[in-house]
C-alpha cells in the first residue's frame, strides 16, 4: 500500500477569537494577550489528543492593511531576536510545551532590507524547532460591489514559493494561506509531491465566506484526493473585518468531517493513510491524469 500518511494523526483547528481591535489594552498588549490566549488554545487542544495544531491567518493582530506595518515582525535573519519577533519564540515554546506539531496561523512581516511587508506562516516541531515558512502567495484584491473591498498589495508583497513541509513522524503538508485557495495549481503540486494534508489558516469574511470557503475546501481535497484543513478566526462583530469562522476539515473525497460555526472553539478530526489509498482507489484519477496532454498547466507552452 502507498504510503503518504505514515501512522494515523489526531489534528487541531483552533478556531481562535483575538481581542485585537479592543481599544482598552495600551499598545503591543493587545498582541501579548493573544499570544497568551493561544497558548491556552493550544495546549488544550494538545490536551485533547491532538499532535497536529493549527491556528488562523493573522492569529495575533486584526486584519487589514492599516494594522500589518503595527503588528509587522522581522523573522531574518533566522532565528531573529526576542524583540524582533516575539510570535516567534512564544510559537516556538507553545509548540514545545504542547510536544505538538504547530502551524502558527500567520502573521505580518516585515523583511528589514527590502522593506517589504508579507503575511507568513511559522511552521515548529514538538521540540519547538522551526521546520518551515510560507509567505503568502496570491494576495487579496477584491473589489465586491456594495459588499466588500479590500486590496492587500496597498501594503503587502507577495510570497514567491509554495510550501512542502515534511512532518519526520508523519509525512508532508501543503502549507498556503487564504487567498492561496482559489489557486488550485499550488495545492496540486503539494499533492503530486505527496502531501496527506494542505492547510489553509485564512480568514475569509461574512460575504466570500458563504459563498465559496466550504467550496474551495471541498474542491481542493476532491481534485486532489487529499485532506484538507481550513482554519479561521472566530467571527468579532467589534472588529473592522468580520471574519467568516466556519473551520473545517474535508477528507480526501470531500466530505466535511467537522466543521465550526463562527464562534470561537476547536475542531479535531482523525487522519489516516488508508481514507487516502482507498480513496485513490475508488476513483484512481491519481493514475489517469494526462500529462502527456496537458504538461504546462500555465497555457503558455508554444504547443
Ligand atoms: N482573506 C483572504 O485572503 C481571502 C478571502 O477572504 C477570499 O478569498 O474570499
Amino acid at each position: 500500500m502507498a504510503t503518504f500518511l505514515k501512522k494515523p494523526l489526531k489534528l487541531a483547528l483552533v478556531q481562535l477569537a483575538s481581542g485585537a481591535h479592543r481599544q482598552d489594552f495600551p499598545p503591543g498588549a493587545d498582541k501579548a494577550a493573544n499570544l497568551s490566549h493561544a497558548r491556552s488554545k493550544v495546549l488544550e487542544a494538545a490536551q485533547g489528543g491532538a499532535r497536529l495544531i493549527v491556528l488562523p491567518e493573522c492569529f495575533n493582530s486584526p486584519y487589514g492593511t492599516q494594522f500589518f506595518p503595527k503588528y509587522a515582525e522581522t523573522l531574518h535573519p533566522s532565528p531573529p531576536s526576542k524583540e524582533q519577533s516575539p510570535s516567534f519564540h512564544a510559537l516556538s515554546a507553545i509548540a514545545a510545551e504542547a510536544n505538538a506539531y504547530l502551524i502558527g496561523g500567520s502573521i505580518p512581516e516585515l523583511e528589514p532590507e527590502s522593506k517589504k511587508y508579507y503575511n507568513t506562516s511559522l511552521v515548529f516541531s514538538p521540540s519547538g524547532s522551526l521546520i518551515g515558512t510560507h509567505r503568502k502567495t496570491h494576495l487579496f484584491d477584491i473589489d465586491i460591489p456594495g459588499k466588500i473591498k479590500f486590496k492587500e498589495s496597498d501594503v503587502l508583497s507577495p510570497g514567491n514559493e509554495l510550501t512542502v513541509i515534511d512532518l519526520p513522524e508523519y509525512g508532508k503538508i501543503g502549507l498556503a494561506i487564504c487567498y492561496d485557495i482559489r489557486f488550485p495549481e499550488s495545492a496540486m503540486i503539494a499533492a503530486r509531491k505527496g502531501a496527506f494534508l494542505l492547510v489553509y489558516p485564512g480568514a475569509f469574511n461574512t460575504t466570500t465566506g458563504p459563498l465559496h470557503w466550504s467550496l474551495l475546501g471541498r474542491a481542493r481535497a476532491v481534485d486532489n484526493q487529499t485532506y484538507v484543513a481550513l482554519c479561521s478566526p472566530s467571527r468579532d462583530l467589534e472588529a473592522t473585518y468580520h471574519a467568516y469562522g466556519h473551520s473545517l476539515i474535508a477528507d480526501p473525497s470531500a466530505g466535511i468531517l467537522t466543521e465550526a460555526d463562527e464562534k470561537e472553539t476547536i475542531i479535531y478530526a482523525d487522519l489516516d493513510n488508508e481514507t487516502i489509498v482507498n480513496t485513490r482507489k475508488s476513483i484512481p484519477i491519481y493514475t489517469q491524469r494526462r500529462f502527456d496532454v496537458y504538461p504546462d498547466v500555465s497555457g503558455q507552452s508554444s504547443k
